[in-house]
């Protein structure tokens, strides 16, 4: 006889995918949920090994503490995949959904490949009914496919709750959004069982967050709120650095422009940093993603909506990489510049999709010789990301910032880095070649120090030498 969704008790829980979300929320999960054995597993060896081990694959603070508390007692990484499906009550799919790189929809659509994957696998080794959770970002109606590989190859007598449960953590403070969530959004079938299901993630939910931050939802609006979300936090950079070229033009300071503008309580002050540009492994997926559905809807104007928050983003990295090379006299061949920071933000050793690759490529055509320093990006991954392999003649990678910037013409500030800010800088100085530079992609440094001490500093959204109270600009409609 079929198990009933309403008779599964969530005692055990599997996720599919040991990463960036998978790791840190199956930790948190293990230590807010005392009562309930969470297993995250992964066909990759390593990371499990990395799990299992001193020297986590992640850095996010806080997640170390955690892991060695919950670790072999509710909390476990494995890559045997197979037994701890089966034993599972609940199964989180948590598995990377990147950009298709090949066929219909290739630079834009996502590719669900490893979530179908799951799917197959789950219905496969399964003999008693379960839950299971699109943790993954996905295309908006992705649980129909999932049910539908499911219903296919479902054994007999076994039935699945499909649901939607969106990840919210940003990297770097991962541990702090996982444990304070802003919301948590269940989105589910409207259906006795679906309703059921949606109370069983709730119910797990419910150890540590509180009920009127779970928010339950159809599973369509579940899934496009994750899109639109990330799609409205991105948009909102863009604009900023959008402004930061109009202020550098006419002689704003753009870091007025974001205080004026978030003082505004119903557009408030998050997110309005401006940049050499938004990074990091979502923000430009997901995009491009709500663009291609867009476009499959015939919605081409809502797609070149969108479009113009991942173009805007593309200006702002090109337009930094141009300003430095314009600053220092329009070459920089055979100049040594140091780059300070590598990860795509602070407070995280992840690289994907970080500006400061661009930076570095741009720099590195022009001619220049980079020398890196980043606390917490592994020589090998910046190596990697700058297609370096085998020759590494024009990039040394440091793990002292003074020795980076030891004989360079230039510093560029990639990241926002807490510690940079502190740095003696007249140390650096002395031991830079003349005139020296500083062109700060993250607005962090304290400008007017730096240009005591001699140095030449660029940074977004600011005119060079600008002092608060220069009106000598006269615009071309003559004001
Ligand atoms: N990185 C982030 O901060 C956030 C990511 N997300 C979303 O969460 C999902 C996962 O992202 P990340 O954790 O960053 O990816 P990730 O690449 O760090 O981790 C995914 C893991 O899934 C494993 N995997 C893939 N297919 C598998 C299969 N068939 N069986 C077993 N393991 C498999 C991979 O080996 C990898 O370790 C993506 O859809 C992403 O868009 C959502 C919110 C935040
Ligand atoms: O789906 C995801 O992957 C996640 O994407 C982002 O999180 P994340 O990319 O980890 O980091 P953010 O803090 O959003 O920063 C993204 C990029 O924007 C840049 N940024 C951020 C804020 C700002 O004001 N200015 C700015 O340039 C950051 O430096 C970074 O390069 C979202 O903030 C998360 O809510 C979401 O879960």
């Amino acid at each position: 006889m079929a198990t009933n969704i309403a008779e599964i008790p969530v005692r055990k829980i599997c996720c599919i995918g040991a990463g960036y979300v998978g790791g840190p929320t199956c930790s948190v999960l293990a230590l807010k949920c005392p009562d309930i054995q969470v297993t995250v597993v992964d066909r990759n060896e390593l990371r499990i090994n990395q799990w299992n081990s001193e020297k986590l694959p992640i850095y996010e603070p806080a997640l170390e503490e955690i892991v060695k508390q919950c670790r072999g007692k509710n909390l476990f990484f494995s890559t045997d995949m197979v037994p701890a499906l089966k034993e599972a009550d609940l199964i989180f799919i948590s598995v990377n959904t990147p950009t298709k790189t090949f066929g219909l929809g290739k630079g834009r659509a996502a590719d669900l490949k490893f979530v179908e994957s799951c799917a197959r696998l789950i219905a496969e080794v399964c003999d008693r009914s379960k839950i299971v959770v699109e943790k993954s970002t996905v295309p908006v109606r992705s649980a129909a496919s999932i049910v539908n590989v499911l219903k296919a190859n479902t054994k007999p007598g076994v039935s699945y709750q499909v649901l939607s449960n969106p990840e919210f953590l940003a990297e770097g403070t991962a541990v702090n959004d996982l444990t304070n969530p802003d919301r948590v959004l269940i989105g589910g079938e409207d259906s006795e069982d679906g309703k059921k299901a949606i109370s069983a993630l709730s119910w797990v939910y419910r150890h540590w967050v509180s009920a009127d931050k779970i928010i339950e939802m159809n599973t369509w609006s579940s899934e496009l709120s994750k899109l639109a979300a990330n799609a409205f936090l991105a948009q909102r950079i863009s604009s900023i650095n959008a402004i930061s070229a109009v202020c550098e033009a006419t002689g704003a300071d753009v870091s007025e422009v974001a205080k004026a503008i978030g003082l505004d309580s119903r557009l408030g002050p998050k997110f309005l940093q401006a940049s050499v540009g938004w990074g990091g492994s979502c923000f430009q997926k997901d995009i491009l993603n709500l663009v291609y559905i867009s476009e499959s809807l015939n919605l081409t104007s809502v797609a070149a909506y969108w479009q113009q928050v991942i173009d805007m983003n593309e200006y702002q990295k090109s337009r930094f990489g141009e300003r430095i090379v314009q600053a220092m006299f329009n070459t920089i061949t055979d100049k040594h510049i140091a780059i300070l920071g590598f990860a795509f933000k602070k407070n995280t050793g992840d690289t994907r999709e970080s500006p400061a690759i661009h930076v570095a490529k741009h720099l590195l055509e022009e001619g220049a010789f980079l020398h890196i320093f980043d606390p917490k990006v592994e020589k090998a991954q910046i190596l990697l990301d700058l297609d370096q392999l085998d020759e590494e003649s024009s990039i040394s990678i440091h793990t002292d910032p003074y020795e980076a910037a030891k004989g360079t013409h230039a510093l560029v500030v990639c990241t926002e880095w807490e510690q940079f800010i502190t740095y003696d800088y007249q140390r650096m100085y002395d031991s830079m070649l003349k005139p020296a530079f500083v062109f700060d992609g993250r607005k962090i440094l304290d400008h007017s120090a730096l240009a005591k001490i001699g140095f030449h500093v660029e940074t977004i959204g600011k005119r060079h030498g600008q002092s608060s109270q220069d009106h000598n600009w006269t615009g071309t409609n003559g004001i």
